[in-house]
């Protein structure tokens, strides 16, 4: 067993539910020994480190009871497919640790949510940076000119993933016109609500930690935008337990038990992970689809059904232009995401993408088949 102390969290602070309940179930029906479940909170070179109860008795036990960080070894889930390798997010079923053996992952419960990144390698593949992600919160710093396409492709991104995407626009106390930028920004991004905070004083911090209770959260955004101030704000006290500390002499750099995934002290986790912060898009055209979604609905006017939009009669998009509805940024905005998107996802195999595809809809269909009714 890990020397881990224990942690006063529970599996359901950690976002476990009887959704994920029900799926683990099917798994731990077709096995002789005790599989436990278990989420990760960091995947590091062929191990893992899990969160699983500290107690093993009966599912009702295991909401309540503490968790403990076990490492785990992920040798039997690994694929060739980097879509499906274990991240952190992953709810996973596992043998226990035994007195002279690791915790090992027999299987991945199937994903709600998955955050995509495409891989710098020749042929490209996505990556999956986390799984089971409700808030994908994107910081957009107010002491400086917004970037709207950089956010616009942020929220594509965001709902590509699943989740459901959130705007902080971050310090708040250098803002020289915040609600002139808030009312940019919201234009920006339809569906998605818009908050400004700062960390330095506390502005909008009670608020944005209700959105986040309870639930699974990463925060994205350009360098500087203030995510890591903020990821302290959120966390509090919690945050102690990643902190790299120095020794006394300031030479060498010690590292208590690293996490990817840290629970939040008014309920929930937050993910940070290595990669995550700074992510490219990955085939992202239905979230494209969503931050774009008034030009969307304009185009369903437009007299041909195959409208370009460049100089069509008819054209409801451009006559939106025109009457000052629609901006021309955001239109070339549009259109310039929908380049770069068709761009990489034209890199893409397109028979490993529909092996992949009928590989989910297996899973999909042997949960469908089992009974087994899926909350989203
Ligand atoms: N005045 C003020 N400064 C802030 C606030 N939040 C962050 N900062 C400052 O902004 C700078 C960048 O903040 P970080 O939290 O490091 O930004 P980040 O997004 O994590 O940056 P990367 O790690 O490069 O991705 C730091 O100097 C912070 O002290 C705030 O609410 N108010
Ligand atoms: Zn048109």
């Amino acid at each position: 067993m890990s020397v881990l102390p224990e942690i006063p969290h529970t599996l359901a602070d950690y976002g476990w539910d009887s959704a994920f309940a029900e799926d683990f179930s099917l798994h731990h029906c077709h096995r002789t020994t005790d599989l436990i479940p278990g989420r990760i909170i960091r995947v590091d070179r062929g191990r893992c480190d899990v969160v699983i109860s500290t107690r093993r008795s009966t599912s009702s036990d295991t909401s309540t009871a503490p968790v403990t960080v076990v490492p785990a070894d992920i040798a039997p889930v690994h694929t060739s497919d980097p879509m499906e390798w274990a991240c952190t997010g992953d709810w996973v079923a596992l043998d226990p640790p035994s007195a002279n053996t690791l915790a090992t992952v027999r299987a991945l419960l199937p994903r709600r949510t998955a955050m995509v990144r495409s891989t710098s390698s020749k042929r490209s593949e996505g990556q999956v940076l986390a799984a089971n992600v409700d808030h994908v919160v994107v910081a957009v710093c107010l002491a400086t000119q917004p970037d709207l396409g950089r956010l616009e492709r942020f929220l594509a991104l965001a709902w590509e993933s699943g989740a459901q995407p959130l705007v902080v626009l971050t310090k708040a106390d250098l803002a020289t016109d915040a609600e002139y930028v808030r009312a940019d920004t919201e234009a920006a991004a339809p569906g998605v609500q818009v908050l400004v905070v700062s960390s330095e004083t506390g502005e909008g911090i009670d608020v944005l930690s209700a959105v986040l209770a309870g639930s699974t959260s990463v925060l994205i955004g350009r360098s500087g935008a203030g995510k890591s101030t903020l990821a302290n704000t959120l966390l509090g006290q919690e945050v102690q337990e990643v902190n790299h500390t120095r020794d006394s002499d300031g030479k060498g750099r010690h590292t208590t038990v690293a996490r990817d995934l840290l629970p939040l002290p008014f309920g929930g986790v937050l993910i940070d992970t290595p990669g995550l912060r700074g992510v490219g898009l990955w085939d992202a055209e239905s979230g494209l689809q969503q931050v774009f979604s008034e030009i969307e609905e304009l185009a369903q006017e437009c007299r041909f059904h195959d409208c370009a939009h460049n100089r069509e009669p008819g054209c409801a998009v451009l006559n939106a232009v025109e009457d000052g509805a629609l901006t021309v940024r955001r239109l070339e905005s549009y259109r310039k995401l929908l380049r770069e998107n068709a761009w990489i996802a034209s890199r893409t195999d397109a028979r490993l993408r529909a092996e992949r595809l009928r590989h989910w809809k297996m899973i999909h269909k042997s949960v469908r088949d089992s009974g087994v009714t899926r909350r989203r």
